[in-house]
C-alpha cells in the first residue's frame, strides 16, 4: 500500500571518507546527502512534498578501507582478490528525511541508522574470479560483487541481515519506521522463527486478517497510518500464522512507477477542470462546502462535481471530512486565481493549449513535426505567434501563464548571479515584465528594458505591481529578428532559445553579439532556461516540454556553453537553481 517512486539522487557521493570517524558516519551521511537532495528537488522543481523520502548507501570494509563500486575489470580483480578467504563487513546506512511544506518552504526531519553485516569469502581461485569479473556483474556494486545474484557463489557465510548485503535492511528499516509513525503495544509483537530466515519480528495488529491475495492492496490498520499521510508497505507489515509468513512483495517489482503514469493524464485532466470551473476559488478562506453547493456555485451536475472533489482529495488538492471540502494549504498558495504565487494562468494554458499538443504526439513522433497547428488549423511560418497569439483570448491566456510561472522563477533568476556591475540590461521577449521588475528590485541602479511583440507589449498594464511608475522597467515593442535591438550592457535571453529552430537562433545570438561590447566591463548575456543534465534525461520537466514545443531543442549545460561561446560569450557560467529555471550567464570575449 506504500505509493511510493523511485528517484535516483543527483547528489555527487564524494564526500571526504577521511573526515569520518567509523565508515558507517560516511554511508550514513552519504545517504543523508541523496535523500535530501531528492526532497528539495521533489518540492521546488516538481511541487511535490513527499511524505517522507529513504535514502541509503552500501559500503564495504575490509579493515579500515572503504570498498565502493570497481571502476573497471582490475579493479573488480583487487577488489575481489583482498576480500577472497576473509570476513568483510557491509555497512548500508539509511537516511529517513521526513517532509512537511510549511508556506512555501519545505523543512525536513532526518532519521538515521545503519546495520552491519559480516560476510565471508572463500578462497576464490584464479580462474573463478576472473569468470564472474567477466560475467559483468562486479561493475555496479559495492566491493564489486552481488550477493543476490552470481556473486552468491563467493560467499561461505553471512552474519547478519542479508537484505543489507543486496543493499537495504528492510527489517531494521521498517521497526524504524514503525518506532517512528506506529509503536506498537509490546504484547503484539511475536518473535517468528523461520529455517532460513534470521528471527523476524512482525506486528499482528497491522495485518488485515485477510488472505493470500497475491496482489498489493490497502491495508485496513494501514488506514491509520493513512490517516496521519503515511501509508505503509504491506510487503513489510506481514502477518503471522504461527510459523507462516505470508508471501513478501518485493516492493521494487510491483510497478508502481508505471500504474502511476498510466493514471497521471487522469489526474493532471481533474487538476486542470477544476482549475477552470474555479473551485479552488470558491474553497480558499478556509471556505468548507459541501458537494451539492460547490456544484450549485460552479453551475455543474451534483454526481459529477462530487466526483471531482474527490478525486481532486484523493489527489491532495483539496481535503475532505464529514463537514465537506476545503482547499488544502498549497491549494491555497498556488490554486486559487488571485494570489502572488498562483499557478492558475499556467494550469489554464495546459488545459487549453498545450493539451492539445499531447493529444497528436503520436502523429508528432512518427512525423517528426510538431503538432500545434492540428488543434488550431495553422501552418504558418511563425508557429509562435500563431499558437499564442491567434485571438484576443489567447493571446491573454499565454502571458497570465508566462506571468504565474516567471512570479515563481524570476526571484531566484535575479540571484543567480551578481549583476551589479551593470547599469542596463534588455530583456528580449520580456513578456510581462516580471523578471525586469525583479532585477529592478534588486539592482536599484539598473535600468531595464522589456522587448518584446507589439501585440504583448500593449497589454503588459494589468501585470505590473502596484507603484510600477516608481520602477525603472521601460517597455518598447518590437520584433527581435527583425528590428534593432536596443543597448545595454546585459541581454537576457528568459526562455525563449529553447523554442527557436537552429535558424532563428543564428539570427538572433549574432544580432546580440553583434550589439554587445566586449572587455573587462562590456557586455554579457544572460540566459535562464531548463538546463538538462548531461544524458539529457532529466529534469523530467524539460524533457516532457520537447514533446510540444514548436521548433527548438532542450540543452545540456554543455551544449549551452558551446552555443554561447560560438557566438563570441567566453567565461560562460551555469548555475543550477534548485528552481524551474537554471541560469546561464556569459561575457562578450575581447577579440
Ligand atoms: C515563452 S515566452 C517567455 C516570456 C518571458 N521571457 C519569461 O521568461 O517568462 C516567449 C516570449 O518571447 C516573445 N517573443 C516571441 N517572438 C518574439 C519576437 N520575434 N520578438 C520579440 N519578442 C518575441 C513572446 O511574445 C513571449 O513574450
Amino acid at each position: 500500500g506504500l505509493r511510493f517512486e523511485v528517484v535516483p539522487s543527483w547528489f555527487k557521493e564524494t564526500l571526504e571518507k577521511s573526515s569520518f570517524a567509523a565508515p558507517y558516519e560516511y554511508a550514513i551521511e552519504t545517504a543523508k546527502q541523496k535523500a535530501l537532495e531528492v526532497a528539495n528537488r521533489m518540492h521546488i522543481k516538481h511541487f511535490r512534498t513527499p511524505d517522507i523520502v529513504i535514502g541509503a548507501d552500501t559500503i564495504v570494509t575490509l579493515g579500515k578501507h572503504i570498498l565502493e563500486k570497481p571502476v573497471d575489470k582490475q579493479d573488480a580483480y583487487k577488489m575481489l582478490s583482498r576480500l577472497s578467504g576473509k570476513e568483510h563487513s557491509v555497512f548500508t546506512g539509511v537516511a529517513i528525511v521526513h517532509c512537511s511544506s510549511k508556506e512555501t518552504h519545505l523543512e525536513t526531519e532526518v532519521t538515521d541508522f545503519y546495520e552491519e553485516t559480516k560476510v565471508k569469502f572463500a578462497e576464490l581461485s584464479e580462474e573463478l574470479l576472473w569468470e564472474y569479473i567477466h560475467s559483468g556483474e562486479p561493475m555496479d556494486k559495492a566491493g564489486g560483487y552481488g550477493i543476490q545474484a552470481l556473486g552468491g557463489m563467493l560467499v561461505e557465510y553471512v552474519h547478519g541481515d542479508f537484505l543489507n548485503v543486496v543493499g537495504f535492511p528492510l527489517n531494521h528499516f521498517c521497526k524504524k519506521l514503525a518506532e517512528l509513525y506506529y509503536p506498537p503495544p509490546k504484547h503484539t509483537i511475536h518473535h517468528v522463527k523461520h529455517d532460513s530466515i534470521p528471527s523476524v519480528e512482525t506486528f499482528e495488529n497491522l495485518s488485515d486478517g485477510e488472505s493470500d491475495s497475491s496482489y498489493p492492496r490497502h491495508h485496513k490498520s494501514a488506514n491509520t497510518l493513512e490517516n496521519k499521510g503515511i501509508s505503509l508497505p504491506e510487503a513489510i507489515y506481514t502477518s503471522v500464522n504461527s510459523c507462516n509468513i505470508k508471501p513478501v512483495y518485493p516492493a521494487a517489482t510491483f510497478p508502481s512507477k508505471i500504474i502511476e503514469l498510466m493514471d497521471g493524464f487522469k489526474a493532471s485532466k481533474a487538476l486542470f477542470v477544476a482549475s477552470k470551473l474555479k473551485v479552488f476559488d470558491l474553497l480558499k478562506d478556509k471556505c468548507v462546502l459541501k458537494a451539492a453547493d460547490v456544484a450549485n456555485k460552479i453551475e455543474a451536475s451534483v454526481c459529477g462535481t462530487e466526483r471531482l472533489l474527490d478525486a481532486c482529495a484523493s489527489l491532495g488538492l483539496l481535503e475532505k471530512t464529514h463537514q465537506g471540502y476545503s482547499n488544502t494549504e498549497s491549494a491555497n498558495m498556488y490554486l486559487v486565481s488571485d494570489t502572488e504565487y498562483s499557478l492558475h494562468g499556467y494550469i489554464i494554458h495546459c488545459n487549453d493549449r498545450l493539451w492539445h499538443h499531447f493529444t497528436h504526439l503520436e502523429t508528432a513522433v512518427k512525423e517528426g513535426t510538431m503538432q500545434g497547428h492540428r488543434g488550431f488549423g495553422k501552418t504558418t511560418e511563425d508557429l509562435f505567434q500563431d499558437s499564442c497569439y491567434h485571438s484576443g483570448e489567447a493571446k491573454q491566456c499565454f502571458m497570465t501563464a508566462m506571468y504565474s510561472i516567471s512570479k515563481l522563477t524570476a526571484k531566484d533568476v535575479a540571484r543567480a548571479f551578481d549583476l551589479s556591475q551593470f547599469k542596463s540590461a534588455c530583456d528580449l521577449g520580456g513578456c510581462t515584465g516580471t523578471l525586469a521588475h525583479e532585477l529592478a528590485h534588486k539592482y536599484p541602479n539598473l535600468s531595464i528594458t522589456v522587448f518584446d511583440l507589439p501585440d504583448v507589449i500593449a497589454n503588459v498594464s494589468c501585470f505590473q505591481p502596484p507603484g510600477e511608475h516608481t520602477t525603472p522597467v521601460k517597455f518598447t515593442a518590437g520584433d527581435f529578428f527583425k528590428d534593432n535591438l536596443p543597448e545595454a550592457d546585459l541581454y537576457i535571453l528568459s526562455l525563449i532559445l529553447h523554442d527557436c529552430s537552429d535558424e532563428k537562433i543564428h539570427i538572433l545570438l549574432s544580432k546580440i553579439s553583434a550589439i554587445c561590447k566586449p572587455g573587462n566591463t562590456g557586455s554579457a548575456l544572460l540566459v535562464a532556461e531548463i538546463v538538462l543534465d548531461e544524458e539529457k534525461t532529466h529534469p523530467h520537466r524539460a524533457v516532457l516540454q520537447s514533446l510540444s514545443m514548436t521548433e527548438g531543442n532542450q540543452r545540456s549545460g554543455s551544449e549551452y556553453k558551446q552555443l554561447l561561446e560560438k557566438y563570441g560569450f567566453t567565461n560562460v557560467q551555469i548555475k543550477i537553481t534548485g528552481n524551474i529555471l537554471d541560469v546561464i550567464l556569459g561575457f562578450k570575449r575581447t577579440s
